[in-house]
């Protein structure tokens, strides 16, 4: 079953069109990661779909109620930590928790939520005007959880998050998805998205470049793996480049260094590297989601030959930043 059905989106803002014919679909119970660079619309969506913006073209729904028409009904049945959360400064944490429970009209026991997000016992009943910002997040995502959501739907979870803090919420909304809660979260933290998502989407000047689950984006595209072979000894003047799908190689000390776009260019360097030297110690990465992100985000030349989100593919024109001599060719 669908959470939210998202059809032909837009929103401008005057001229600008923040948000352009967005299509997107996230199935109950599933995580989805909407990833994007500063402006690339995260935000309007979000706020599109809780019904605090109206679009200027589509519609959507969310748990089968229209954004526009329902979004009183709907606030009642989601949890949302919005952008820029900021607390009443007199309230303390547990009459936030209070606060947000009587506008959804559900009883709740502050504590176990306050607990949950870790903000210490000696905060609870502290006015949060003097919260740090991690402070603030924590008791933004204990707001969201009140009701125990059908739905969550956050931006930017993990502002202001140290990194056990940052843990912490991955493991939160681990908890959130086994127990059948869908989450929508925002972020341009790429490492957070890759540890919790089921699928990806990847949003760039306000329209969808590409969605799907991390493998199935790494699988689609040209995305370039490194691959360290320690050696004995490089020869002199040894040169990868020549062969299909390495894209680059360094050599630093006795390790040679390759970026390669797929797994048979890995198995030839190793093969040639073994003619000439002997090999030491392999070690193999995917290529990174950061990488892949930048590919699609920056409009890197190597993204132009993946699989669009809306299942078509452009044709790949050969060339990459670090590639002179790698084989391109789109695998979408
Ligand atoms: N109220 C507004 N009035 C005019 N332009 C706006 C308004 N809100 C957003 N925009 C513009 O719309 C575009 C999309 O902004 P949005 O905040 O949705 O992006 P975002 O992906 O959430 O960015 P960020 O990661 O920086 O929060 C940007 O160009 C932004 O400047």
């Amino acid at each position: 079953m669908t959470a939210i059905e998202i059809d032909g989106l837009g929103k401008e803002y005057g001229d600008l069109t923040a948000l352009d014919g967005l299509d997107l679909s996230v199935e109950t119970g599933e995580v989805y990661g909407f990833l994007g660079p500063n402006g690339a619309g995260k935000s309007t969506t979000i706020n599109l779909l809780l019904g605090f913006l109206d679009p200027s073209s589509g519609s959507a729904t969310v748990l089968g109620h229209d954004i526009e028409r329902e979004s009183r009904a709907l606030r009642r049945r989601i949890g949302v930590l919005p952008e820029a959360f900021s607390p009443y400064e007199r309230l303390t944490a547990r009459e936030h928790v209070k606060y947000a429970a009587d506008l959804k009209d559900v009883a709740v026991d502050p504590d176990v939520l306050l607990d949950r997000v870790g903000l210490t016992e000696d905060a609870w009943d502290r006015s949060a005007g003097g919260f740090s910002t991690g402070m603030e997040q924590r008791l933004a995502l204990a707001c969201a959880l009140v009701g125990d959501p059908e739905v969550l739907i956050l931006d930017e979870p993990s502002s202001g998050l140290d990194p056990r803090g940052m843990a912490e919420l991955r493991e939160l909304i681990r908890e959130e998805a086994a127990d059948g809660t869908t989450v929508f979260f925002s972020s341009h933290i790429l490492s957070e998205v890759e540890a919790v998502c089921d699928r990806i989407g990847i949003l760039v000047d306000g329209g969808l470049v590409a969605e799907g689950t991390i493998d199935e984006l790494r699988d689609g595209t040209e995305t370039h793996s490194p691959l360290d072979v320690r050696v004995d000894a490089v020869p002199e003047g040894f040169d990868l480049t020549d062969l299909d799908g390495v894209a680059s190689m360094s050599v630093e000390d006795s390790t040679l260094s390759a970026l390669v776009t797929d797994a048979g260019a890995k198995i030839e360097v190793i093969r040639r590297v073994d003619q000439v030297a002997e090999i030491r110690d392999v070690i193999s990465e995917p290529a990174s989601l950061e990488a892949l992100f930048d590919r699609y985000a920056n409009g890197d030349s190597a993204a132009e030959g993946m699989e669009d989100a809306d299942g078509s593919s452009d044709d790949a024109d050969g060339s990459t930043e670090e590639a002179d001599a790698g084989s391109t060719e789109a695998t979408a």
